[in-house]
């Protein structure tokens, strides 16, 4: 990229005067500030180094990306310096704010499509330059287009931008997992192959949705089922019959975008030929059609502030205080996902129980909304099977059950590595998914893998003898979607509450009384947007597990309905008892033939068989204790892969607050 400061801004805190906050995000508050020796107004981002643990690296990415940007439409940074335990990263104040917080404050059903279209063709200039310099943004959505007061568009936050020039070739297509889901593409979330530029094409497509809507599709629903539904549906799009409203050609331009093979998504510089932009209008147009009349930033962001106290002030006897963070988090849509594969296994528990309903109710979400999509510009027959022939294929959802059909049908179609997936979301490396899955210490990964996928497909075929029971569940029978923000707490009430969760316990999720509280655990990891707790890492070994002399059998309440995170638990359980129970056999036997003084013919045939398998018996235990033995050394070499790490933050830490002495 080519280098553009020519104007050295201070490096100080001293020579910045911090006014008020007018943005926040997941590790960062964004305030509005006067650069003293310019006397000019700035933006200064503080970022709570403390927060970002292990993401230094991200960051200093984030801010070297961001000062060598020369483009009118990407936001760059001024410069940058640590002060205290914090990062200053100086940038232009965009006094109209971002879209998302615009929307929020004015425009909730979404804009109309001449500012729609002007907003996309500056974002998707500004995706031209990135790609065509090697980048990849990874986290388009509508918080990072932000608009200043004169009509400029620009594209913000590297937080997650990937350089695919990084350490050459090989790194052109991305094995990480970032980004916020409702925006993420399937490839991404995939992780099968890798990802490259066209995931932001995908993410593109679906900010045009936000735009037009007001909100992201699938955003009520929780990260793992934004997951499964990215992966297994067919892609979101504008309805015929909802978005009569909107042309052919936005229609065309977006279905263009979300097609699931990133190969035949069109390139960002091939989509700004797309006739659809050239409905997009002036930077004065926008300023009367969506800045005008609107309160100053940081008053709107106050008020919205409040607004989502309010909010939580009026749920809080729903949802009880420990959801309020992450109620805030999402209500103010940014991506602060508190992943940690508990929460996951359990919403994959959950998945589909309000599907039945939803999927008939929500466009977003119906099958029909490709229909009538012809792709001008873009060839019918370059779009995937799935998508040409929906009118002819797709079966109706009206009913509300086609959803099972879907799940089950599907099922091939899920990641062939659906752990993978899961693990993804951590953005995390091998090892800690190895150490951070306490079912997965010693088993293969694919052994995992089924347990996960079995799991599912359990849940799905259990689900349909449940369904109408669950559609008690459904959102759309507890609030309307005007009021689609407030639906998250519900199933993050769920998801919090929740130990390993059994899909017949879920329907107690409603009653939070009867449902254990399992706390969070502090967070021993953090990549990029998601973070790893203790209580992941924390092994938890099988529960009510008796053994019954009477019946001669075990009775582990966690093997009716096995979920994934407590199959293998169960299984050792199993084993345990089976032992248990041979020796108890034994000693009867032994008493037996001490009582009677002779050995009955069948007895000792018994016996005998009993006594060939005793090497096999012991060969377990040993096996047995083997296992346990490989389960503590995973842990404590996750244990000094977290001291090392730490090391490592505290290395850089230093070093970083040396550059900057260095710099003064
Ligand atoms: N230069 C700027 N001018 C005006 N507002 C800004 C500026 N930079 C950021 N903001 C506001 O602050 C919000 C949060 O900032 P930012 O996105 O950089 O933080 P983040 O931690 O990266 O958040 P996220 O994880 O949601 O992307 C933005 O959505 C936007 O509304």
């Amino acid at each position: 990229m080519d280098y553009v400061s020519e104007k050295r801004y201070p490096v100080n805190a001293k020579d910045y005067k911090l006014y008020e906050e007018i943005g926040e995000g997941v590790s960062a508050t964004v305030y509005r500030a006067l650069c003293i020796p310019f006397n000019q107004i700035v933006a200064i981002k503080v970022l709570d180094l403390e927060k970002c643990n292990n993401d230094l690296d991200g960051i200093r990415r984030e801010v070297q990306t961001m000062s060598l940007i020369d483009h009118p439409n990407v936001l760059r940074a001024y410069g940058s310096f640590t002060a205290g335990y914090s990062l200053w990263v100086v940038m232009p104040y965009m006094a109209g704010g971002s879209c998302l917080h615009i929307m929020k404050s004015a425009y909730s059903e979404g804009f109309e499509e001449p500012v729609i279209a002007t907003l996309l063709r500056e974002t998707l200039k500004a995706l031209v330059y990135i790609h065509e310099h090697g980048h990849i943004h990874r986290d388009v959505k509508a918080g990072n287009i932000l608009i200043d007061s004169d009509g400029t568009v620009k594209l913000a936050d590297f937080g997650v931008s990937a350089c695919m020039f990084d350490t050459g070739d090989r790194q052109r297509s991305r094995n990480t997992f970032v980004g916020t889901p409702c925006w993420m593409a399937p490839e991404v979330m995939q992780q099968l192959h890798g990802y490259d530029f066209k995931a932001d094409i995908w993410s593109f497509g679906i900010t045009a949705l936000e735009l037009a809507h007001g909100h992201a599709p699938f955003s009520k629903y929780p990260p793992m089922k934004v997951l499964l539904m990215t992966l297994q549906n067919a892609p979101p799009g504008l309805d015929y019959e909802r978005d009569k409203k909107f042309s052919k050609s936005f229609k065309e331009m977006v279905a263009a975008c979300l097609v699931k093979d990133p190969k035949k998504r069109p390139t960002s510089e091939k989509l700004l030929k797309h006739h659809f932009f050239k409905n997009a209008r002036s930077h004065d147009y926008l300023v009367r059609a969506i800045l005008d009349g609107l309160p100053p930033l940081g008053e709107r962001f106050k008020m919205l502030k409040a607004k989502e106290a309010d909010l939580l002030v009026q749920n809080k006897d729903i949802y009880g205080d420990k959801e309020q963070i992450s109620q805030q988090e999402y209500i103010r849509g940014i991506s602060a996902w508190n992943f940690n594969l508990e929460d996951l296994k359990n919403q994959a528990a959950l998945i589909q129980d309000y599907d039945c309903m939803s999927n008939a109710e929500d466009p977003d979400l119906s099958g029909k909304q490709m229909d009538r999509c012809n792709i001008d510009g873009f060839p019918a027959e370059k779009l995937p099977p799935k998508i040409a022939n929906h009118s002819i294929s797709a079966p109706s959802q009206e009913d509300g059950f086609n959803d099972l059909h879907d799940l089950e049908t599907s099922l091939p179609s899920f990641p062939s590595k659906p752990l993978q997936a899961l693990k993804g979301c951590f953005d995390v490396g091998e090892e800690a998914v190895g150490a951070t899955s306490p079912n997965c210490k010693v088993t293969s990964q694919t052994e995992c893998e089924q347990q996960v996928l079995m799991e599912l497909s359990s849940s799905a075929m259990d689900q349909e003898s449940e369904r109408n029971e669950d559609n008690a569940l459904s959102p759309k029978k507890v609030i309307g979607d005007e009021n689609r923000d407030l639906l998250q707490p519900k199933y993050q009430s769920e998801r919090n509450y929740s130990g390993p969760l059994l899909h017949r316990q879920k329907r107690d999720t409603n009653n939070l009384s009867s449902v254990e509280d399992t706390s969070e655990g502090a967070v021993v990891q953090r990549k990029g947007r998601f973070k790893v707790t203790s209580a992941d890492l924390s092994p938890k070994g099988p529960t009510n597990c008796c053994f019954n002399p009477v019946g001669g059998g075990s009775a582990c309440a966690t093997i009716s309905n096995p979920a994934a995170s407590s199959v293998l638990p169960s299984l050792q359980c199993i084993l345990q008892q089976n032992t248990l129970q041979r020796e108890e056999i034994l000693k009867l036997i032994k008493y037996v033939e001490q009582t009677s003084g002779k050995l009955v013919e069948s007895g000792e045939a018994a016996t005998n068989d009993l006594l060939q398998i005793s090497p096999t018996w012991t060969r377990e235990k040993e096996l047995q204790a083997q296992f346990i033995g490989l389960q503590q050394s995973v842990g404590s070499l996750f244990e000094e892969l977290q001291r090392q790490k730490m090391k490592n933050a505290q290395l850089e830490r230093q070093l970083n607050a040396f550059f900057n002495k260095e710099r003064e």
